[in-house]
């Protein structure tokens, strides 16, 4: 498949019959929204926003407000179930430690781990997320995919990231990357909401962008993430501007609202801040709560709690 055209580029065009039809089907939902964006309009309409708005949400009411979003991340290949206890302890601690700080939202490790952070959690309300199916490539066989979320699920996972098909996207198989995700929401079932991440730095332009987050929240994503961390480039403030944008025209079509996730490379309370305004100037008020908007983030929850402190301090 050609993805500029959309064409097949088999010589015989009846072989793939089918796949003509169901691509078509997101050929047509995508025709719905306005998705040729042009890059330079995009960082114009961010460095607006950054430039007027982010002052006015420089303050400690909306620091409290994104440590309360924020995904407390383990995702190291140093990991191990002791230090995966000592990481789950410290969120217990922390509560009593700090009574007058909201708790975080999750805590975000590999499925492995999905039973000692569920087993040894002892503050309500925060939520046991796994990174799942051939996370970070997402470079899996499908039903290993699948199968992986299950099993992270069962072992208590009460939220699921996973990546895209980044490598069928790019390559126009649209029907193959919705399809991994309608099954591996299907096993998450209603209960265990499946934020799936776009990995906005590989798939680079506004337009992308704009394509599969709609394609994504089409196939069942409850909430749209921009990266893994893992690549050499994260999340920034135009990949979350278009992201933002298709959520807002997805809710106005459908009626249903999809969560926002930034993650990777957010080290700074200023990173934080400007994915917060962004979110508030496209979205609006109603997407400030810590269900629609999550901060992924392996460092950025010390810097918070120093701000908010007046202290330095290296609780997590
Ligand atoms: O989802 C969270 C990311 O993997 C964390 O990335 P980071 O280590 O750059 O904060």
């Amino acid at each position: 498949m050609n993805s500029e055209t959309n064409q097949c580029n088999h010589e015989h065009h009846d072989c793939c019959g089918h796949h003509h039809e169901e691509s078509n089907k997101y050929l047509d939902m995508l025709a719905l929204y306005n998705t040729k964006l042009n890059d330079a309009e995009v960082s114009e309409a961010v460095r607006k926003i950054i430039a007027e708005k982010v002052h006015e949400n420089d303050n400690d009411d909306v620091k409290r407000f994104l440590f309360g979003s924020i995904e407390l991340t383990s995702l190291k290949t140093t990991d191990s179930e002791e230090s995966i206890l000592a990481f789950t302890e410290r969120v217990n601690q922390f509560d009593s430690a700090y009574p007058n700080m909201p708790h975080v939202a999750t805590i975000c490790t590999y499925p492995c781990y999905a039973s000692i952070v569920s087993e040894s959690l002892e503050v309500s309300g925060v939520e046991v997320t796994c990174v799942s199916a051939g996370f970070p490539s997402s470079q899996m066989l499908p039903e290993i995919k699948v199968a992986e979320t299950a099993l992270a699920v069962k072992d208590g996972a009460t939220e699921i990231d996973i990546v895209m098909s980044v490598g069928k996207f790019l390559s126009g198989d649209y029907e193959g990357m919705c399809d991994e995700i309608s099954e591996i929401k299907s096993v998450c079932g209603d209960d265990v909401p499946l934020k799936v991440i776009l990995e906005t730095g590989d798939i680079k332009t506004a337009e992308n962008i704009k394509k599969a987050s709609l394609l994504a929240m089409y196939a069942g994503a409850d909430y749209i993430k921009t990266s893994t961390g893992k690549e050499p480039i994260s999340a920034t403030p135009e990949a979350a501007y278009v992201m933002c944008q298709a959520i807002k025209e997805y809710h106005e079509k459908t009626g249903i609202k999809i969560g926002f996730k930034p993650a990777g490379g957010i080290n700074t309370v200023m990173d934080a801040i400007i994915y917060y305004t962004i979110v508030k100037e496209v979205l609006g008020k109603e997407w400030l709560t810590n269900k629609y908007l999550r901060l992924g983030t392996s460092r950025l929850t010390n810097l918070l709690l120093s701000e908010l402190t007046g202290e330095e301090t290296k609780f997590f």
